[in-house]
């Protein structure tokens, strides 16, 4: 069949991400049938040559069932249980259905807060290159049995564009429940299938609302987010359906393609924009906000005027102008309770009164990200 997509066809890097609708069933059980017919995809792929990370959602779904469970609890610690029960079955199911093209799996399960943390996410990509060098595909998954409502993804497909961008993907194809992007909810018969989005023009007007299946979390509105970080960091993506995916990984024109749109940024500064929230706010004078930015500089204490939350040093951070509006984000060097007497003063007047350890920024410059469009 002609390849309309050579960049699907020819990637060699691949981040697969499958929904939990597409992985369990409607009762809450892991789907056998499904898995192994997506493993046999992806194992194809690997053994062609390619470097499959498959990123499965899934664990709450899988976790319902034993638990005598109908629908996804709201309570934040029963899902944490049945995430915790769903995901070492999932895993179960992956090893052997792997191993029947005698290729293993690794774990590997992820937080927001880890990866803005220079070591964790240090770490976590070196284990995940160390996972595709030894020939094995390695299975993420958010970690839920840590994740808190502040530090949670809270859903895989942003996970999956930034593990995309950590790998240094070629691709992300998304893989769901619906085969395309529509023009609206695809149950309407006024919804039309997008086949390309080129740019944002081409989103204009698509209704992504209404709410997805039971199971799955994130509705569209995170598909379209995650197509939107990863080709923004230069990684081609296909949002379909499951059962698609040969064909969206062979490059056939199926699906809803998102064209790559931007150069890669530092992974590091694409997790701070992305996967966290600020835990508090520092208000900047009109000189800071214009240095940070502007001029790109590190913010010190001079021009902060303002200090709101409860943080602790190292913390993401959101930085607002005087009118409140978030202009940057980044890790803090200073518990919130020291930086009121820190306010306002330059450096040198802080390292002769305090002692020499306060004569450093707020917020180095190499842990910031200026927001783009300001939030
Ligand atoms: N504009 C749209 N185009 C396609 N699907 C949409 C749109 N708006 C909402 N949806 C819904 O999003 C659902 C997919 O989201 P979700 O159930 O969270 O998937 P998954 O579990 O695969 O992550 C689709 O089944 C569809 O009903
Ligand atoms: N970590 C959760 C993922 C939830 C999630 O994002 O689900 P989905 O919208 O189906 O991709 C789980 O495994 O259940």
């Amino acid at each position: 069949m002609h390849t309309l997509r050579p960049a699907l066809a020819g990637a060699r890097r691949i981040v697969v991400k499958a929904g939990s609708s597409s992985l369990t069933t409607p009762q809450g059980a892991i789907d056998g049938d499904r898995i192994d017919a997506l493993v046999d995809v992806l194992a194809g792929r690997r053994k062609a040559g390619g470097e499959i990370v498959f990123v499965s959602s899934g664990a709450i779904a899988a976790g319902l069932g034993p638990l005598g469970l109908t629908r996804r609890p709201k309570d934040l610690a029963i899902q944490q249980a049945a995430a915790s029960i769903g995901q070492g079955l999932l895993v179960a199911r992956y090893t052997s259905s792997f191993q029947r093209y005698g290729l293993g799996v690794g774990q590997v399960l992820l937080t927001a807060d880890d990866m803005i943390r220079r070591a964790h996410h240090n770490n976590a990509q070196r284990t995940l290159l160390a996972l595709l060098r030894l020939g094995t595909v390695p299975i993420v998954n958010e970690n839920d049995t840590v994740a808190t409502d502040e530090i949670r993804f809270g859903d895989n497909d942003r996970l999956a564009a930034l593990v995309a961008h950590l790998v240094r993907a070629d691709a992300l194809v998304l893989l769901s429940d619906v085969d395309a992007l529509y023009t609206g909810d695809p149950r309407l018969p006024e919804s039309r299938k997008i086949s390309d989005v080129r740019s944002e023009a081409d989103l204009a007007g698509v209704r992504t609302g209404s709410a997805g299946s039971k199971v799955g979390t994130g509705g569209m509105v995170t598909k379209v987010e995650a197509a939107r970080i990863a080709t923004g960091a230069g990684v081609h993506t296909v949002l379909t359906d499951v059962s698609a995916a040969e064909q969206a990984l062979a490059g056939e024109p199926v699906g809803t393609y998102f064209h790559p749109s931007g150069q890669r940024p530092s992974t590091r500064h694409l997790w701070l924009a992305h996967a966290t929230t600020g835990q508090g706010r520092l208000i900047l004078d009109e000189g800071a906000v214009h240095a940070i930015v502007t001029r790109r500089k590190s913010l010190l204490p001079a021009g902060v005027t303002g200090v709101h939350g409860d943080f602790a040093a190292g913390d993401p951070v959101d930085l607002c102008g005087q009118d409140g509006r978030t202009v940057a984000r980044g890790l803090v060097h200073y518990d919130a309770s020291e930086i009121p007497d820190l306010m306002g003063r330059s450096t040198r007047w802080l390292a002769r009164e305090l002692g020499p350890e306060y004569e450093r920024e707020i917020i180095h410059r190499d842990d910031l990200v200026v927001l783009d469009p300001p939030r």
